[in-house]
């Protein structure tokens, strides 16, 4: 009964290891779905998700000013705020112009070289008022407004993504970040390059890593500003780094002097790295034929699915091998405890001879161990080999002798005739019987001796002096 409570306890901890290893293998299905879908760090408290402006979709518009957005063109896109976004790497070289962000392909136009070219743009939709770029040319900068610096034209010796590193040597190209922001009450004659400090500083950057690529006037007081940022060391930016800045940006903690910005608005927020390391491009390389972009994306995509079928692989090869030694802890768990079961089974076993059904075919016949076993030669020796004069009286079962023991103790021993294999069985009975009967009105069994061979049982009691009640009462 114990060995079975026993075996229900060990079944019910391994159901608990196994409702344990499937938490554990659903928890890591989990997360790594979650990483391959976002792919990006833990660093994004005030994502522009929780932007209660919804993202409409903005036909044309170069720079729309309510749609942050934080893309990740080699890998999935992600969007802060949940709406669909479109791959805005831009399609040629990297100096082009400001990035799209509606559900339109970049057009030639938007790509176009950065200048005061883009009053050429289409407007936006009427939807869009509050935002309608001003359309002002170069020449039509409302008065007194500062343009930003732009940085100058790069020979476009960059590949498609990535774009020529500042204060470099050569044709020394890295993954930016491309930046957009709408700064709203900029002042009449503000200091751009204060400006740059104060957003160098604040993402913790050195100047030098921002370039002003493209501004868009929307407003007397407000600008679109495209920038790239570039990595101080490396080709790209760490997903930390990305999503820092990102932060950052999204929850405002970037504050400008109010002399030159009063506030501003994350449009958009675009990182780039390098694809995977089997087609990683060759930096500084001569110029080569850009790849169309769909192309670039489809083939970022498959290795995207390629290491997503390789992660979830790995995972059910860790599953399955974790399920296999979990069955095989089982089957060592079980037969420990069956072993276990058995080696108590064993002396429950020896301590059947104590009982009636315990009695073997053949030999001697097992010992109780609640008495003595006393030797025949003792016994025979005590009683004088049984002598006649040493009877004491008769009774069912047989005669009863008088005699002394080797110590000295007086006893009565009584010799049962033989009642055959049944009476072994009943002997042995008897005496286990007896043996723990104590009593003060009870005569005390001192030992036994039983031999089936030899067909002789006695039991050994001790001695109760003055002869029997009945010779007492009624005369000899
Ligand atoms: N321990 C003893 N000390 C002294 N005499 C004993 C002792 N046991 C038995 N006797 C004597 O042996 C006689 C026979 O005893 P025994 O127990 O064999 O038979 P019983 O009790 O008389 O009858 P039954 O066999 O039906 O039980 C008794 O009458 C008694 O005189």
């Amino acid at each position: 009964m114990n060995f079975f409570l026993r075996f229900a306890g060990v079944l019910k901890e391994v159901q608990h290891f196994l409702a344990k290893l499937l938490v554990i293998l659903y928890s890591v299905i989990f997360i790594t779905n979650a990483n391959s879908a976002n792919n990006l760090p833990e660093v994004r408290p005030v994502s522009p998700t929780r932007a209660p402006l919804p993202a409409p979709a903005i036909p044309d518009l170069p720079l729309p000013a309510n749609v942050p957005q934080f893309h990740r063109p080699r890998h999935k896109h992600f969007s802060l705020h949940g709406a669909p976004t479109v791959a805005v790497a831009p399609a040629h070289s990297p100096f082009h112009g400001p990035l799209v962000t509606s559900g339109h392909p970049p057009t030639s136009s938007s790509v176009s070289k950065p200048s005061m070219k883009r009053s050429t743009l289409v407007p936006p939709s009427a939807g869009l008022a509050n935002i309608a770029p001003a359309q002002f040319s170069n020449g039509a900068l409302p008065a007194g407004l500062a343009q930003p610096p732009l940085s100058p034209d790069s020979s476009g010796c960059c590949k498609p993504d990535t774009v020529l590193k500042r204060g470099s040597h050569g044709c020394h190209c890295v993954y930016p970040i491309k930046l957009d922001l709408l700064l709203l009450n900029v002042s009449q004659n503000p200091n751009w390059n204060l400006f740059l400090e104060e957003l160098a500083s604040q993402l913790g950057l050195r100047v030098s890593q921002i370039e002003l690529i493209n501004f868009y006037v929307v407003s007397l007081s407000q600008l679109n500003i495209s920038m790239d940022i570039t990595p101080h060391t490396g080709i790209s930016f760490s997903d930390w780094d990305a999503a820092a800045i990102n932060s950052s940006l999204s929850t405002h903690k970037v504050h400008f002097d109010s002399a030159l910005v009063g506030d501003y608005k994350l449009l958009n927020l675009t990182w780039y790295e390098p694809p995977a390391p089997s087609e990683a491009p060759i930096i500084g390389s001569s110029p080569l034929k850009a790849p169309a972009y769909q192309t670039s994306t489809s083939s970022s995509f498959g290795a995207s699915n390629k290491g997503k079928h390789s992660k979830l692989i790995l995972i059910f090869g860790i599953g399955a091998g974790l399920l296999v030694i979990a069955i095989i802890s089982v089957l060592i768990i079980c037969s420990c405890a069956l072993c276990e079961g058995k080696n108590k089974a064993s002396p429950k076993e020896t301590a059947k001879p104590r009982t009636a059904d315990a009695v073997p075919a053949a030999g001697s016949l097992p010992h109780p161990t609640s008495t003595r076993f006393l030797a025949y030669e003792e016994l025979k020796e005590a009683t004088n080999n049984f002598e006649p004069a040493s009877v004491l009286g008769e009774g069912g079962f047989g005669r009863v002798f008088k005699g002394v023991l080797s110590d000295g103790t007086a006893v009565a021993i009584k010799r049962l005739t033989s009642g055959g294999q049944q009476g072994d069985k009943e002997f042995l009975v008897e005496v286990e019987m007896l043996s723990r009967l104590h009593h003060r009105n009870l005569v005390k069994l001192v030992g036994y001796y039983s031999s089936r061979d030899s067909s002789q049982h006695l039991l050994c009691y001790e001695l109760v002096p003055n002869g029997s009640l009945e010779a007492w009462l009624h005369g000899k």
